[in-house]
């Protein structure tokens, strides 16, 4: 792990306790910031009702930390828009954004489109397919962004078992992230090895920084986001927070292999052309009880060259 990564650890990976809601709330008022939140919804009517009303009971209703709560449907064909209306979310339709640009399917598409019809100078994306969902992780994320004006872009970190019909796996969930993206930014972009879910769909960020990154039209958007983040704002305008755990609906392998496809090519479209680094590492990280603890492994990058190059090769009879 790179010393700058190390230090960024002590300096800007927190939890969501370092910053009581008291705190938020009295910074809010101070700088006058606004918090949009907004669920990218996709055939979520099991879940999305309840995560609506968990931010509107406890950070709308009970303390004025959530100014707008919006649930951007992305196509669906079940009753996302019914549930999500109902639970008190204003909903809006992909298409009714920009009808001019017709949309493509694809959650970056509507985390992008959402832009065009939020006003908070704070956005913070929330998925709609959380289970046991707890409001900390919009608290927990917005925290830094009403308290230290040097952030702007913060990522939640959480365990993410994977629930199955027959149990819960610990830390068995974030496949793609723990086969695809962790060992991509490790060997691409080391500055940000020290994101323990850096495919995490909660994160927030300043309006000012979002308004000026592209975003990757389907699953490639949150690595896309980190790397242009990382690129636009400098890695101490990034942080992460710590939220607990994190249960959602998980996809099939099949699923997560067109995730993984389209954050390779978000990652191709965005390859450092500087030479890859001799000494490659890998950091990955476990909860212990000191928090999310790394741990750094190297990665093989000595490759021999073709047998027939070196003269102690000679071409042995095949034996019978
Ligand atoms: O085309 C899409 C795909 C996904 N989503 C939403 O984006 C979030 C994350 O998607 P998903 O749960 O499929 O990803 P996973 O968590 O399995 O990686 C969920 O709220 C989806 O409803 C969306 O709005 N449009
Ligand atoms: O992190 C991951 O590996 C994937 C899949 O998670 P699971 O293996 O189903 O727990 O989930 C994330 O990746 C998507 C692509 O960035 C995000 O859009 C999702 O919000 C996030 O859950």
């Amino acid at each position: 792990m790179l010393d700058e990564v190390a230090d960024w650890l002590r300096r800007r990976s927190w939890t969501a306790a370092d910053r009581p809601l008291a705190q938020l709330l009295a910074a809010k008022e101070r700088t006058g910031e606004t918090v949009s939140v907004v669920l990218p919804a996709l055939d979520e009517e099991a879940t999305v009702g309840a995560v609506v009303a968990g931010i509107r009971r406890s950070l709308v209703e009970t303390v004025p930390l959530v100014d707008e709560l919006l649930v951007l449907d992305s196509g669906s064909t079940d009753r996302t828009a019914e549930v999500a209306a109902a639970a008190g979310a204003k909903v809006i339709h992909r298409d009714e954004i920009l009808p001019e640009l017709p949309a493509v399917a694809g959650k970056g598409e509507v985390l992008w489109r959402s832009l065009f019809v939020t006003s908070g100078s704070i956005v913070a994306f929330v998925d709609a397919d959380l289970r046991e969902f707890d409001p900390v992780f919009v608290s927990g994320i917005v925290g830094p962004l009403l308290t230290d004006p040097d952030v702007a872009f913060v990522k939640a970190m959480y365990d993410r078992p994977l629930d199955t019909p027959g149990g819960s796996i610990p830390a068995g969930g974030g496949r793609v992230t723990e086969l695809v993206a962790r060992p991509l930014l490790n060997l691409h972009w080391p500055r940000l090895a020290g994101f323990v879910q850096p495919l995490g769909g909660e994160y927030a960020a300043r309006r000012s920084l979002l308004e000026r990154l592209p975003f990757a039209t389907g699953y490639g958007v949150e690595l896309g986001l980190l790397v242009d983040a990382l690129a636009t704002a400098g890695l101490d305008a990034l942080a992460q927070v710590d939220v607990g755990e994190r249960h959602h609906r998980h996809q099939d392998a099949a699923g997560l292999g067109r995730m993984s496809a389209a954050i390779l090519r978000t990652a191709a479209h965005r390859l450092p052309l500087d030479p890859l680094h001799p000494e490659p590492t890998l950091t990955q990280f476990e909860r212990t009880d000191a928090g999310f603890t790394p741990s750094t492994t190297r990665v093989p990058a000595l490759e021999r060259p073709p047998a027939v190059s070196l003269p102690e090769y000679q071409v042995c009879p095949r034996s019978s």
